[in-house]
C-alpha cells in the first residue's frame, strides 16, 4: 500500500507541477505494481519506496502543491532545479529523511519554508534564485548536519542568524536584502566575503565592513538652499537621511505606481496595484484564450509538419529604435484579435524552410547554458509557432511556442551585422554569458552556431519592455510613472547590472530601455547581456543617446563605467519620460531644474532629488568621475532606505 501511495504521490504532485505533461509519469496498471521506479527522475529502494527523486530543468512550470511529494516519508534527495515552479514552497515537515533539498532556479515565491527547521538529517539546503522573501528563522543555525546553505539572489531580509554548524562548507546568501551585523563565529568567519555580497546593509568583521556609520554619498554644497540639500536626523555622525516630508506628491491618479513600488499614499495605491493586477490577470486570461484559438485556427489551416513561408510583419522595426515598437503583450494580441488581423500572430516557424532545418540540425547542436538539461531540439524549436517581435542591432527577434506551452524568445544573429567573431570565440562568449543567472537579468538557456546560422535563446517575459511602458507601444499610451516605481525599476536594473560587472566582470554594451524587460511579477529584467562584442561598432548607432562619449567611435571602448553612463540615461529617461535624444545637454548642476520640471509628483521631495544627483553621476563625462556599479546601487538603495523609514508598513511589499 505504502508503495501504491507513493506513485500516487507523484502523479499528484505532476498534476498541479507538470501542466504542459513533459514528465513521463504513467499510472500503474496495478496498485501493488512498482512501475513508477522507472519514471524518469525517481529512484527506488529494494522495496519500491521512492528515495530519490531529480526532476532537473524539466519544464515544470505549476506549483509544488502541498500534500504531494510530502507524502514520500522514505525520500532522501529531492531535486525540482532549473524549473519554473511558482507560488510557495509546501510544507515538508514530514520529509524526515531528507537529506538533499534542491529547489534553486525556479520561481518560488512567499516565505523561507518553516517547514525545512524539522528536517533534521538535512546535509544541503539550496532555496537560491528564487523570489523568496522574509526573515531566516534562526532556528536554522541549529541544524547540525548541514554541509550547504545555499539561498543567493532572493529577496531575504533581516539579519544572518549566527550559523556556527562545524559540518557547514559550503554557504552563500549574497544578492539578497540581509542588513546589520554578521555574526562573528568560527564557521561565519571562514567563508570568503563573495557569500555575503550584493546585501549593501550588511557590516561588521565578517564583510569587512565598519556597522554604524553610515556613509551617505548625498553631499550637497553647503548652506542647501531651495530644499536640495541631505537633511540628517540630527544624530551627529551616524546621520541618515531624514523622512521626507508627507504629502508631496500631486498628481497621482495619471502615474502607475508598479507592485512592489512603495508610495507615501500607500492605502490608495495598494487599491491601485490591485486593481492594475487584477487588471492585468484578466488581459493574461483573456490574451491566452485569444492566442490560443488563433493557433487553433491556423493550426487546422496548416499540413502537419508543414512549415509556413514568413509573412510579413506589418510592424517592423528596421532600426530597433525607439518607435513603433511591436511589443508582444497581451494587449496588442487583443487588438489584433478584435480587429480580425491574424497575420500579427500566424507568422512562420522563424522563417527556414524544412530542408534548411534538416540541414542545420546536421551542422551544429543546440547548446544548453548552465549546464541544463535539453529539453527541446533544435528541429521542434524551428518548428515552434513563431511571430517577429522585431528587429535590433544584432538581428531580428521571435517568440516561439513550443509544444503549445513552452513559450521562448530566439534571437536570429543577423551574419552581415556581426563582426568577424570566430565559431570558438563565439562559443566561449556565449558560455560565458549562459552562465549568468540572476533574478533582474532575462537568462541565455541555449545557443546554437552553425556555419551560416547563429541562434540565441532567453527565456520569454511576459510584461513588454520599460521602453513600451514609458513611452507607449502602439497598443498602450504613454504613462508617467510614479517616481517610487522609477525606484524599483531603477534598483532592479541596478542589481543585474552589478551581478553582471562583478559575477562575471562583463559588459553589458547596450543598456536601454528596450533592452529592459518586465517579467512575470513586473520585475525589470536586463536582456540582451553582453552582447555587443559581436557586433561591429557601426552597427550599434540606434542606442546612440545612451552611448557614452568615449565609446561612440569604437565598441572596444565599452566598460563597466560605459554601462553606468548608460544607465543615467536609462535613469533619466524615467523620471522624465523623455527618451535620450530628447534630453537636453545639460550641466549636472542644471538637470535637478530641468527633470523636476518635467514631473508632476514630488518634485520638492528629497529622495527625487537623490535619484536625479544618482543620474547626475552617471552621466559625467569623463567616465573616471562615474560611480561604479556597486556605489550605484548602493545609492539607489539609500533612497530607498530613506523611503521605508518613512513607512514602516511599506517596507514589505519592496524587494
Ligand atoms: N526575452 C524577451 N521577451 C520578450 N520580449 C523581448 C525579449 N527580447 C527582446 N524582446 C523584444 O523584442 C523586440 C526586439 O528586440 P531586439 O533585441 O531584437 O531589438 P532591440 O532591443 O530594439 O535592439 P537591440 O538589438 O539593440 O537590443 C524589442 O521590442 C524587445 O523589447
Amino acid at each position: 500500500a505504502r508503495v501504491a501511495s507513493d506513485a500516487a504521490a507523484l502523479l499528484a504532485f505532476k498534476a498541479k507541477a507538470d501542466p504542459s505533461n513533459r514528465l513521463a509519469f504513467f499510472p500503474a496498471a496495478n496498485d501493488s505494481s512498482d512501475d513508477h521506479c522507472r519514471w524518469p527522475g525517481v529512484g527506488c529502494s529494494g522495496d519500491g519506496r521512492v528515495v530519490r527523486l531529480v526532476l532537473e530543468a524539466a519544464g515544470l512550470h505549476g506549483a509544488f502543491a502541498s500534500g504531494t511529494l510530502d507524502r514520500l516519508n522514505q525520500l532522501r534527495v529531492l531535486s525540482l532545479k532549473a524549473n519554473s515552479l511558482a507560488g510557495p514552497i509546501p510544507d515538508l515537515s514530514r520529509l524526515l529523511n531528507l537529506k538533499a533539498l534542491f529547489l534553486g532556479r525556479n520561481r518560488f515565491g512567499g516565505s523561507f519554508p518553516a517547514s525545512v527547521l524539522s528536517l533534521h538529517r538535512l546535509r544541503t539546503l539550496d532555496l537560491s534564485n528564487n523570489h523568496l522573501s522574509g526573515p531566516i528563522p534562526p532556528a536554522l543555525a541549529a541544524l547540525d548536519r548541514l554541509y550547504v546553505i545555499r539561498l543567493e539572489s532572493n529577496r531575504f531580509s533581516g539579519s544572518i542568524p549566527p550559523f556556527n554548524q562545524s559540518s557547514l562548507k559550503n554557504f552563500n546568501v549574497s544578492y539578497n536584502n540581509f542588513s546589520g551585523a554578521v555574526p562573528v563565529t568560527a564557521t561565519l568567519s571562514s567563508f570568503d566575503a563573495s557569500a555575503f555580497s550584493g546585501n549593501p546593509w550588511l557590516c561588521g568583521e565578517v564583510v569587512r565592513k565598519e556597522c554604524g556609520s553610515h556613509f551617505l554619498f548625498f553631499h550637497r554644497g553647503g548652506g542647501g538652499g531651495g530644499g536640495s540639500s541631505s537633511s540628517s536626523n540630527g544624530s551627529g555622525n551616524g546621520s541618515r537621511i531624514a523622512p521626507p516630508p508627507a504629502n508631496t506628491l500631486r498628481g497621482k491618479h495619471e502615474e502607475i505606481l508598479l507592485p512592489g513600488s512603495a508610495s507615501p499614499s500607500q492605502k490608495m495605491h495598494k487599491r491601485a496595484v490591485v486593481a492594475i493586477g487584477f487588471l492585468a490577470g484578466s488581459l493574461l486570461v483573456i490574451g491566452i484564450f485569444g492566442v490560443s484559438l488563433v493557433m487553433q485556427k491556423r493550426r487546422r489551416k496548416m499540413k502537419q509538419g508543414e512549415i509556413l513561408s514568413p509573412v510579413k510583419h506589418n510592424n517592423n522595426n528596421n532600426n530597433g529604435g525607439a518607435d513603433a515598437s511591436p511589443e508582444p503583450n497581451v494587449e496588442s494580441y487583443n487588438q489584433e484579435i478584435e480587429s480580425g488581423n491574424n497575420e500579427l500572430i500566424a507568422a512562420a516557424a522563424l522563417a527556414m524552410s524544412e530542408e534548411k532545418v534538416k540541414k542545420l540540425a546536421k551542422s551544429g547542436c543546440l547548446v544548453f547554458c548552465a549546464g541544463e538539461a535539453q529539453v527541446y531540439s533544435l528541429e521542434q524549436l524551428m518548428k515552434a509557432s513563431a511571430e517577429m517581435l522585431g528587429r535590433g542591432s544584432v538581428g531580428t527577434t521571435y517568440k516561439a511556442v513550443l509544444d503549445e506551452r513552452l513559450i521562448v524568445t530566439v534571437k536570429r544573429l543577423d551574419a552581415a551585422k556581426l563582426g568577424a567573431t570566430g565559431k570558438e570565440a563565439f562559443e566561449r562568449h556565449m558560455d560565458m554569458v549562459g552562465r549568468l543567472r540572476h533574478p533582474n537579468l532575462v537568462p541565455l538557456r541555449a545557443y546554437f552556431q552553425a556555419k551560416e546560422e547563429r541562434l540565441l535563446v532567453y527565456d520569454y517575459q511576459p510584461n513588454g519592455s520599460l521602453h513600451s511602458l514609458i513611452h507607449g507601444s502602439r497598443s498602450t499610451r504613454p504613462k508617467p510613472l510614479h517616481w517610487t516605481s522609477c525606484l524599483k525599476i531603477a534598483e532592479d536594473v541596478a542589481q543585474g547590472l552589478a551581478y553582471v560587472h562583478q559575477a562575471s566582470r562583463l559588459v553589458h554594451g547596450n543598456i536601454k530601455s528596450s533592452n529592459v524587460l518586465l517579467g512575470s511579477e513586473f520585475e525589470a529584467c536586463l536582456a540582451d547581456n553582453c552582447l555587443s562584442f559581436l557586433v561591429e561598432p557601426s552597427e550599434s548607432q540606434d542606442s546612440s543617446g545612451y552611448r557614452a562619449p568615449e565609446t561612440r567611435k569604437s565598441n572596444d571602448q565599452l566598460t563597466t563605467r560605459s554601462d553606468i553612463y548608460a544607465f543615467g540615461v536609462l535613469l533619466l529617461e524615467l523620471l522624465t519620460g523623455k527618451p535620450p535624444l530628447q534630453q537636453p545637454l545639460l550641466m549636472a548642476t542644471d538637470l535637478p531644474a530641468w527633470v523636476r520640471s518635467t514631473r508632476e509628483d514630488g518634485a520638492d521631495d528629497e529622495r527625487l532629488m537623490m535619484i536625479i544627483d544618482i543620474a547626475a553621476a552617471c552621466v559625467q563625462l569623463s567616465p573616471d568621475s562615474r560611480p561604479t556599479t556597486w556605489q550605484v546601487l548602493k545609492m539607489i538603495q539609500e533612497v530607498k532606505e530613506a523611503d521605508t523609514g518613512d513607512n514602516d508598513s511599506d517596507s514589505a511589499s519592496l524587494s
